[in-house]
């Protein structure tokens, strides 16, 4: 049988005396595409970090594709879109400079881009829909924009799998609707996508499955299972219950964001 995509086998994480994953476990599939639900601080961005190899559990182990995700990473298997406020939109950097940075691994320690390197660059640009914002610098982008040049980024990398931190807060409707189709477009590739969101009313429409997270994995499961009310209250507290839950049957209508 072939290893699962990704694979957290009771995962423990402290940064000094705060515990942010305790004893946490998820196994999703290739060509899945998963929701991480839960409340700010819920650890949900220590995970990405674990799953990418980026931290080291204090106990529990972790394969991607059945191989240590630092292995994963190298190899340029995992494509990263970061949350907004972790990124440093002043750098000097064009739409095409940060969409390159996915060949980085395919190109010798010169980083001189190849033909192949510019071909695979163009055409990610082009499937996002950013070709004519190539010359910009990144920081001139809008929110969705933005999302969708790391989205590329992950796609010249030729990634395999595609972490996603909140790809839709400070986005528009239009950008929102083609990250979605891409997402799927993707998965339907054969990438297994992991979203981090606070959008609920997104999730039915996106995602295959769902995570309800706090610091470990409470339920997992089908979007309509886990956006159920008590299952929401569990995860969130019972505040939730007296807001705008999403009805699963009507996925589109909009809300305010974290
Ligand atoms: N570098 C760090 N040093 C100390 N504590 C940290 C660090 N990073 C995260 N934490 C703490 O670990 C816990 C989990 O944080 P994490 O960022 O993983 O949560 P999150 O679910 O992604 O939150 P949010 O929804 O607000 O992005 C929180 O209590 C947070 O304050």
């Amino acid at each position: 049988m072939s290893s699962p995509a990704i694979l957290v086998e009771n995962v423990t994480v402290h940064y000094g005396e705060v515990l942010a994953l305790d004893s946490a476990s998820l196994t999703v599939d290739a060509a899945r595409i998963c929701g991480l639900i839960g409340m700010n601080g819920s650890g949900k961005s220590t995970l990405f970090k674990v799953i990418m190899g980026m931290i080291k559990p204090d106990a529990g182990r972790v394969l991607i594709g059945g191989q240590p995700p630092t292995r994963a990473r190298k190899e340029g298997g995992i494509g990263y879109v970061p949350q907004s406020e972790d990124v440093d939109w002043q750098f000097p950097l064009s739409v095409r400079d940060v969409v390159m940075m996915g060949r980085y691994g395919h190109q010798g320690f010169t980083r001189r881009p190849s033909k192949a390197d510019r071909a695979a660059v163009d055409l990610a640009l082009d499937r996002v829909e950013l070709g004519e914002y190539a010359e910009r610098q990144i920081g001139q982008l809008s929110g969705g924009q933005k999302k969708r040049a790391f989205v590329a980024r992950g796609i010249a990398q030729g990634a395999t799998m595609m972490l996603l931190d909140e790809p839709f807060a400070g986005v528009d409707k239009r950008s929102e609707a083609t990250i979605t189709r891409l997402l799927r477009e993707l998965a339907s590739d054969g990438c297994t996508i992991l979203i981090s969101t606070h959008d609920l009313h997104a999730l039915p429409n996106l995602c295959d499955e769902a995570v309800l997270l706090m610091r470990r994995v409470l339920m997992h499961g089908a979007p309509e299972l886990v956006l159920q009310p008590e299952n929401l209250a569990m995860a969130f507290g019972l505040d939730v219950l007296n807001r705008d839950v999403p009805e699963p049957a009507h996925p589109a209508t909009t809300e305010s964001r974290g």
